[in-house]
């Protein structure tokens, strides 16, 4: 078999959380079909670890069905991709993915603390930012709660909780003191937040955004070098309505969406299982095909998430093997997935030069 037709045949694999074959999707590394047993290659360019062992039987299932045996090999690289014209991505940090809301309460902060917790499990070194300055949460979800270590007299080193790098305003204030700040010192703080924390070789770093889409987010996403915006609703009309107001701001700023999701969108019945949902249908449907941004997920309206949440153990460390932990999961795999598909940066990759004295 030619090298051509063994790639036809790879591409008729689809990548679950891109949605396209292998090759369209850019995944094959390598192949060669010289020796007796062909030897494949495949790189994923995001986080899927829990997912390399299927992948591999449905490739090695697809090569057998055309008679070819082989050895095939996944593995996964994380690459840094391009922020808005005129910010350089932050050394240490190859990506950031801003988690925002149109409005308070649809549970950002909860989905961006399972989001950071899935990537990390899925294979990647992960960070989180809480510049959710009117209520930072990320201190008690992730369940850590210091004053970050400050050697030098100038950078922070980040708190650590559950293989995750964290920084918060919350960490820096008072919890009982009411945080009344306008719009400049909201964005110096979080600038020194973001710039003087020691990152170190994230391939994410995951930004819990202050909810809305007033000045202070808009300055927000234009002075942080974003990759690409998860942006969280629930299926209210109203919220939905605020989601798309979270839709045209990033668009507004060139960074790229890569998707929304729905928080509390379905009701289990503790009682008798039955699934309600009792906010309504739809609108999340409708602002994924009005503003062409896939819905990465649906999460129910479950007790457990916010008791988890709220005790500092979050869904995908509490319960791991669950179908909300899965859920997660899937969410951020598609995150991911979609961010890997955007341009790559190479400048991270440049050799630095240094000016020669004359
Ligand atoms: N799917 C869910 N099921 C049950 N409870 C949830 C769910 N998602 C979030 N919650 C709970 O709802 C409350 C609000 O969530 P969260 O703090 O994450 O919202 P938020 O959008 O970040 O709010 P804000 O930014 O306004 O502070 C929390 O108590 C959280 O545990």
């Amino acid at each position: 078999m030619t090298k051509d037709q063994i790639e036809k045949i790879l591409n008729s694999v689809t990548d679950p959380n891109t949605g396209k074959g292998l090759g369209d999707s850019g995944e094959i590394a390598g192949i060669d079909a010289s020796e007796r047993k062909t030897r494949i290659e495949i790189r994923l360019d995001y986080p899927a670890k829990t997912q390399i062992g299927p992948l591999r039987g449905s490739i090695l299932k697809a090569l057998a069905e055309n008679g070819i045996e082989a050895e095939v090999e996944v593995e996964q690289r994380i690459r840094a991709h391009k922020v808005q014209p005129l910010l350089r991505v932050l050394p240490g940090v190859k990506n950031i993915i801003a988690v925002s809301s149109g409005k308070g309460g649809v549970g950002k902060s909860t989905i961006a603390a399972n989001l950071a917790l899935a990537l990390s499990a899925e294979g990647a070194r992960v960070g989180m930012l809480d510049a959710d300055i009117y209520g930072p949460s990320q201190p008690a979800m992730l369940g850590v709660n210091a004053i970050p270590a400050c050697e030098d007299g100038k950078t922070m080193t980040p708190n650590t909780a559950y293989g995750l790098q964290v920084n918060s305003i919350g960490f820096l204030i008072n919890p009982e003191d009411p945080v009344i700040w306008r719009g400049p010192m909201v964005s110096s703080a979080l600038q020194q937040l973001l710039f003087q924390t020691r990152w170190s070789d994230l391939d994410y770093l995951v930004v819990d955004m202050p909810p809305g889409t007033g000045d202070v987010q808009l300055t927000l996403t234009q002075q942080v070098p974003v990759t690409g915006a998860v942006v969280v609703t629930t299926p209210q009309e109203i919220a939905t309505l605020d989601a798309r107001k979270g839709l045209m701001m990033f668009r507004k700023v060139n960074v790229p969406v890569l998707g929304v999701v729905e928080n509390m969108a379905l009701f289990r019945c503790p009682h008798c299982g039955h699934l309600e949902r009792i906010f309504g249908e739809g609108g999340a449907k409708r602002l994924s095909e009005q503003y062409d941004v896939p819905i990465l997920g649906s999460l129910p309206l479950d007790p457990a998430i916010r008791q988890e949440a709220d005790s500092g153990r979050p869904t995908v460390i509490a319960e791991p093997e669950s179908e909300t932990a899965g859920l997660f999961l899937s969410i951020a795999r598609k995150a991911a997935a979609a961010l890997s598909q955007l341009p790559v940066d190479h400048s991270a990759s440049l050799p630095k030069i240094k000016p020669v004295k004359a």
